[in-house]
């Protein structure tokens, strides 16, 4: 503009601007004082109480902003993540009230960008909303789990245990030689996933389909961390390419391709009349002519997580439990002499022997429960959301519908009452208890239950028996076989976790020293094999 004067007057466009984004940004993140208020059922009851603002995302350990916020505004409480509200349950009995008793409410998913729409595409039982989909999903997978199906996986799981703690033997060169467990860990629950979905197992430490799926599993859990990423929750930016979302797009690309080809190569043995071995994806293509809502991308994506989700968290307990153990030679004491006593020497521990073994078995709930990481973090802090199909009103308390709903295990696993002194890695706690994971989920007192470390609910881990039997056969033989010795030079950190979702430790070596001077005979019982296909 021209003034009279001919002189130029600048209009404070910039300021204004500038102002008014300023205000419309404070108000949208301070909106919760108002929406607290507001937002309520025909009762008058209000949401659990929370932080009165929006966050945009949580640091690097987001578990223990959610302890502070438990033990600030209690064990219901509520918060806004951007646009997305959450709840979050940090008390047993309440967990109780609301996943299992209230289930046809609590059990639905959160169709979350990055994670459901890019990776997943809506498709796999993980993503799926709760609903037809989704139970014809979960009856597929429950399938393939039942206690007469994982008989028949027994022999298979020992069998991938004995290569496990094989491999680790040769590559440690009989303890000499100082290893990361991580690759063998990683193959051994590989293996065992590959074997209930797809019939088949891999047959080298190198073979590049191991490689392939683990690169998969590990950017699958890097790029759907719960709260991982802002564009789930401010949908604006969800127009905005970005290169994680290209990241996204290509590891969807990524497991059509490898899980695609391998249901093909499947497909077509049982084309041939061959007879092929019962797996998910036999019980998948079979269903697929008998019920025509299973898809193409289904049967990828399906097979996908089942294998994805198998892998990482077996995995990576198996990884936590070597990275603590060589601190804690008292606990790998009593170990052997429990081992030495109930199993002997001349053989190592099966599947018939756990009932015999309750401080193996203490070991294995302790690791499962908490892995206590300095103290401080829980790379295992929460189970995957669930969401709310419909509004519901507890205790006064009103949880709107599509609220997410977040089990908050870091605080559950802390509980004094439950487990007292938290923050010591103590087996002692689980001994008396007596049932496997899945009887404890069932128990009527929430308080009794081991460990939430499998989610609740409807959406409770189908793949608990399976997971259970793993990490039994894998830690039981591996505290039979080795002593177990951190690195002078080396210490192994546990003061941090890798990667979003935080489930496995950061990269360590240890040696693994044979225990007994039979366990080359004992591994020369069985030779690695291919299990074509
Ligand atoms: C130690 C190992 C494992 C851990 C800690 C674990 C943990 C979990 C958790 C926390 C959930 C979410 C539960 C919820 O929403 O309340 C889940 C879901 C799931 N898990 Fe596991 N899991 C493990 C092993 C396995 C295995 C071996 C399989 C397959 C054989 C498997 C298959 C699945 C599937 C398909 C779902 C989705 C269920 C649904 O949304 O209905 N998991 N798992």
């Amino acid at each position: 503009m021209v003034s009279n004067f001919g002189e130029i007057i600048r209009l404070p466009v910039h300021p204004i601007l500038m102002a008014g984004i300023m205000v419309v940004t404070t108000l949208y993140f301070l909106a919760p004082i108002f929406l607290r208020m507001w937002i309520s059922d025909q009762n008058g009851n209000t949401l659990p109480p929370g932080p009165p603002v929006r966050y945009p995302f949580l640091r690097k350990y987001p578990e223990l902003a959610l302890d502070y916020w438990a033990k600030k505004y209690g064990p219901l409480f509520s918060i806004w993540m951007g646009s997305q509200l959450f709840i979050v349950i940090s008390d047993p009995q309440i967990a109780r009230d609301l996943l299992v008793a209230q289930g046809a409410v609590f059990s639905s998913r959160k169709q979350y960008f990055m994670k459901n729409q890019v990776i997943l595409r809506g498709r796999a039982i993980t993503a799926s909303e709760y609903g037809d989909k989704w139970r014809q999903h979960r009856r597929l997978a429950t399938q393939v789990l039942t206690p007469k199906a994982m008989q028949g996986f027994a022999s298979i799981m020992e069998y991938e245990s004995h290569i496990f703690i094989k491999s680790l033997y040769e590559e440690g060169q009989k303890g000499g030689h100082p290893i990361n467990p991580a690759h063998y860990a990683g193959r051994f629950a590989l293996n065992n996933m590959l074997i209930i979905s797809f019939g088949m197992r891999t047959d080298s430490a190198t073979d590049p389909l191991v490689e392939k799926a683990l690169v998969l599993a590990m950017e699958f859990m890097d790029l759907t961390g719960p709260w991982a990423n802002l564009v789930d929750f401010f949908e604006p930016l969800q127009w905005i390419p970005t290169s994680k979302r290209s990241r996204g797009r290509n590891l969807h690309e990524g497991l059509m391709d490898v899980y695609g080809s391998m249901i093909r190569r499947f497909e077509a043995r049982m084309d041939s009349g061959e007879d092929v071995p019962d797996c998910l994806v036999k019980t998948l293509i079979q269903s697929q002519e008998e019920e025509k809502k299973l898809d193409w991308d289904d049967l990828c994506m399906l097979s996908a997580v089942f294998t994805l989700g198998g892998v990482h968290s077996t995995s990576g307990i198996i990884q936590w439990f070597l990275a603590l153990i060589p601190s804690h030679p008292k606990i790998a004491a009593k170990a052997y002499e429990e081992l030495d006593r109930v199993v002997g020497r001349e053989r190592w521990p099966n599947t018939e022997d756990e009932p015999n073994l309750p401080y193996i078995r203490a070991i294995i709930k302790e690791a499962s429960k908490n892995i206590i990481v300095q103290r401080v973090h829980a790379p295992f802090w929460m189970a995957t959301p669930h969401c709310t199909s419909q509004g519901f009103t507890y205790k006064g308390n009103y949880i709107p519908k599509d609220t997410a709903v977040v089990l908050n295990c870091y605080t559950l696993h802390h509980n004094e009452k439950r487990y007292p002194d938290p923050f010591t890695f103590n087996p002692e706690r689980y001994l008396g208890d007596d049932l496997s994971c899945a009887e404890s989920a069932k128990l009527g007192n929430a308080m009794d239950r081991d460990h939430w470390t499998f989610g609740a609910g409807r959406r409770i881990c189908p793949g608990l028996p399976a997971a259970e039997r793993e990490l039994w056969l894998a830690i039981s033989r591996l505290l039979w076989a080795y002593t177990f010795h951190a690195l002078p030079d080396e210490p192994i950190s546990l003061e941090e976790y890798d990667g979003q979702s935080g489930r496995t430790p950061l990269p360590y070596r240890l040696r693994m020293v044979p225990r007994l001077d039979n366990l080359p005979i004992i591994l020369q019982e069985a030779d690695e094999v291919k299990i074509s296909w």
